[in-house]
């Protein structure tokens, strides 16, 4: 067998309409802006252009994440291909910072806090009210899930810890069977699983940003290990303009 046998895709969904408008999303269930569509459809032509087809596709239980991966996938003449969906690969729950204006947070809390509740490793926000408006706690969706499981606020350490059961699961076994496999699905949900495939320490972690509609291809070794470590994005200078972009949420608009 070659020595990165597995090839794995990951999909940040397209702009929505709070990152548009600079508010906290986690689990709200935003739809992607005209500018996301166009994002998600270019992502689409990335793969097609590179030969990267998707054989399969796992998305989060959110609008934005599925909306991208179909038109990514109409894109890439790939919209036939078996669909996964999980809540594990959903959003960081963003507690009660849910529906909040990033900048207006930053000016009300100031920089130290706001960027421990935004990418420090360890400190969830405060939870949210399960009957608070942008609560999800009640949503038919999550209805099979024990109370336990559905998050009032989440860190990406509790990311990680409900997203890797998926990958175990039901990801590595899609690319044990050759599968070249699309994961669609959101910043933090993302940066959890990059954490774990690239093994990042908890605090560089801080540092990684992932932009919206640009595929990050990975190969991977029999051990799941990236040859390319850190991935590739198809249109690397695309992606660092906007990784910037990412980065500097609050201090704008
Ligand atoms: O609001 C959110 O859910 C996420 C992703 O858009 O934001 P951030 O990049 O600030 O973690």
């Amino acid at each position: 067998m070659a020595d990165a046998p597995y090839k794995l895709i990951l999909l940040r969904h397209g702009e929505s309409e709070w990152n548009e408008k600079n508010l906290f999303t986690g689990w709200v269930d935003v739809n992607l802006t005209p500018k996301g569509e166009k994002e998600a459809t270019r992502g689409g032509e990335l793969l097609k252009d590179a030969g990267l087809l998707p054989d399969v596709v796992h998305t989060s239980v959110q609008k934005r994440a599925i909306r991208t991966a179909q038109l990514a996938l109409e894109a890439a003449d790939r919209h036939w291909i078996p669909v996964h969906r999980h809540w594990r690969l959903n959003e960081r729950h963003y507690g009660a910072l849910q529906g909040k204006d990033k900048a207006q947070t930053l000016a009300e809390f100031g920089e130290e806090q706001f960027m421990l509740w935004r990418r420090s490793y360890d400190t969830p926000p405060p939870a949210l009210d399960r009957d608070a408006e942008y609560s999800q706690f009640s949503d038919p969706r999550y209805a099979m899930l024990p109370p336990e499981l559905r998050p009032q606020t989440e860190c990406l350490k509790d990311v990680v810890v409900r997203m890797l059961p998926y990958w175990f699961d039901a990801i590595v076994p899609d690319l044990l069977t050759g599968r070249t496999v699309l994961v669609a699905a959101h910043g933090n949900s993302l940066r959890a699983l990059v954490k774990h495939l690239d093994g990042v320490s908890d605090a560089d972690i801080a540092g990684l940003n992932i932009p919206t509609g640009i595929p990050l291809s990975y190969e991977l070794d029999a051990e799941f290990k990236p040859q390319n470590p850190g991935g590739t994005y198809l249109d690397p200078d695309a992606a660092a303009a906007a990784i910037e972009a990412v980065k500097n949420q609050g201090k704008k608009k």
